[in-house]
């Protein structure tokens, strides 16, 4: 098919270059010249595992413009995929949608030939029915189709949960949901040979192919994401009891989440979510409920728990240092996840900059944030070149990501480069054993001193 792809951001791009892998013909499209020139050249405007390989597989079947003429006229398929940011008051800015929207219908109006639009944003429910209202205002409606179609993949797997997803979901009538069918026939009958070096995952059944009305597929995105940020809050909850009772978070959550009707999977503890999507889908999710006139509490306490959760480290370091005046402190990863290099709602922004304005002197190290970190921390931090000068004559080191350059770390070379051997680990990620003798302060697995684990009320 002729797939055109609005917007090469994490999403755009993953479906642009999946979609040439499985034989496709992919034109992306995006309004940033300089992103276009880039990726023609084939350079990656982001880091995403596995993608630049991808794209150099199917080196005909995709390529980029900034003129979004063409690859309308010319396409059965039209995706958006541009950013929903989230406005002052929690409210998805959909001016970049609606933009790319408008555009296409004022070319869709000199084509004949039949184009389905593809929601791929995370939208307010209703945006789907917006748009089809404006396609049949133009007088397309007996040629064009929009379908709801949410993304659920995760950056830094992007191209494994795009191959083998559990669910492709789309919303619409029954033509356009075929068409979308026919789009997606390799990943649903798995009928491809994989690109990724991991291969299909054991035990991989074929993912379900679920057809619902729009409404609901822009609904069961944000209910996806809140019931994860939900899991992730509660969890960091219990780890915070967990540190004034004397218990294990991580044995708690092994023990609730053998539990099939919970699941193992988002118990981590620790310093909380971040990234592009949770904070801002858990406040979308929150406004949009509040504005068609319901209070939804439970939302509320998880986006609450998640702001002050992050903080606990800083408290947890004045309870060891006293005053971080004059302090020195390293600070391991910087992305708001392993695996990208992707800052937004990033943990270790406001952690820095609190450790700054508190007068610490502070190091930093990511395996490929740092570049993209320069422009949003203050010009005293220092960025280091490894590991090792991260850590030298540190009062402290707080693990922030958990890269596995961090979780494999000697802890005697990392011993004996700092000045005291303090760890506060905020993803409780480093395997300390009995004999390592470092001051280890977990989240909710209490403090790991000489004397094996202390606790608050001990
Ligand atoms: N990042 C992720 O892991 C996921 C994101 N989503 C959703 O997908 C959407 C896109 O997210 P990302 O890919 O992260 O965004 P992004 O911010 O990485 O990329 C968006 C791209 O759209 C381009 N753009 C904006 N207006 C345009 C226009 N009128 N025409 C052409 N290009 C335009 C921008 O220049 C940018 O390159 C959002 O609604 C997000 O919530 C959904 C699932 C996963
Ligand atoms: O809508 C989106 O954009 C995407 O948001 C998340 O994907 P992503 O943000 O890439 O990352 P996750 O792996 O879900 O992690 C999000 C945050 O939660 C944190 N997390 C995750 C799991 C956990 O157990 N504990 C925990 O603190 C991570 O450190 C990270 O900061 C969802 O997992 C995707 O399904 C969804 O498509």
């Amino acid at each position: 098919m002729k797939v055109t792809v609005i917007g090469t951001g994490y999403v755009g791009l993953t479906t642009g270059a999946s979609l040439a892998y499985l034989n496709h013909e992919v034109t992306c499209v995006d309004t940033d010249d300089r992103k276009v020139e880039q990726l023609s050249q084939g350079i990656m405007p982001f880091y995403e595992p596995g993608l630049h390989e991808l794209i150099h597989m199917r080196p005909d079947h995709i390529r980029f413009t900034s003129s979004a003429w063409e690859a309308v006229m010319d396409a059965d398929v039209v995706f958006f995929a541009v950013g929903t940011p989230a406005n002052e008051d929690g409210s998805p800015n959909l001016t970049f949608l609606f933009s790319a929207v408008e555009e296409t219908i004022g070319y869709l109006r000199m084509k004949s030939k039949p184009t389905v639009l593809i929601n791929k944003s995370t939208v307010p429910v209703g945006t789907g029915d917006q748009i089809d209202r404006k396609v049949k205002e133009a007088g397309l409606a007996n040629r064009v189709m929009v379908v709801s179609n949410p993304e659920f993949l995760r950056q830094g797997r992007a191209l494994f949960d795009t191959f083998y997803p559990e669910r492709i979901v789309v919303g619409g009538e029954q033509a356009a949901s075929d068409v979308l069918e026919t789009l997606y026939a390799a990943v649903l009958n798995q009928s491809f040979e994989s690109p990724l070096l991991t291969g299909r995952p054991d035990g991989y059944s074929l993912p379900d192919y679920i057809r619902v009305d729009r409404r609901s597929a822009e609904l069961a995105k944000y209910a996806a994401n809140a019931f994860l940020a939900m899991k992730i809050s509660f969890i960091n909850e219990i780890a915070n009891v967990c540190d004034r009772v004397g218990a294990d978070v991580r044995q708690v959550a092994g023990i609730i989440g053998a539990d099939p009707r919970i699941g193992p999977s988002f118990l981590q503890a620790g310093i909380g979510y971040g990234g592009s999507c949770f904070p801002k889908d858990t406040r979308a999710l929150q406004f949009i409920a509040d504005t068609n006139g319901y209070d939804f509490k439970l939302l509320s306490a998880v986006i609450e728990v998640n702001q002050s959760q992050k903080f606990i480290m800083i408290h947890k370091l004045y309870e060891q240092l006293g005053e971080l005046a004059g302090k020195q402190i390293a600070v391991l990863g910087l992305s708001f996840k392993p695996g990208t290099d992707d800052l937004r709602e990033a943990p270790s922004i406001p952690l820095i900059r609190t450790l700054v304005a508190a007068g610490a002197k502070v190091r930093v190290h990511d395996p490929v944030a740092m570049r993209k970190a320069a422009a949003l921390l203050p010009d005293s931090v220092h960025f280091a070149g490894g590991i090792l000068e991260a850590l030298s004559q540190a009062d402290a080191a707080l693990l922030i990501t958990e890269w596995p350059e961090y979780t494999s770390m000697d802890i005697g070379k990392l011993k004996s480069v700092m000045r005291r051997p303090l760890v506060i680990d905020g993803r409780n990620a480093l395997n300390v054993s009995e004999h390592d003798e470092l001051e280890y302060i977990g989240i909710g697995i209490g403090m790991k001193g000489t004397a094996g684990y202390v606790y608050a009320n001990e």
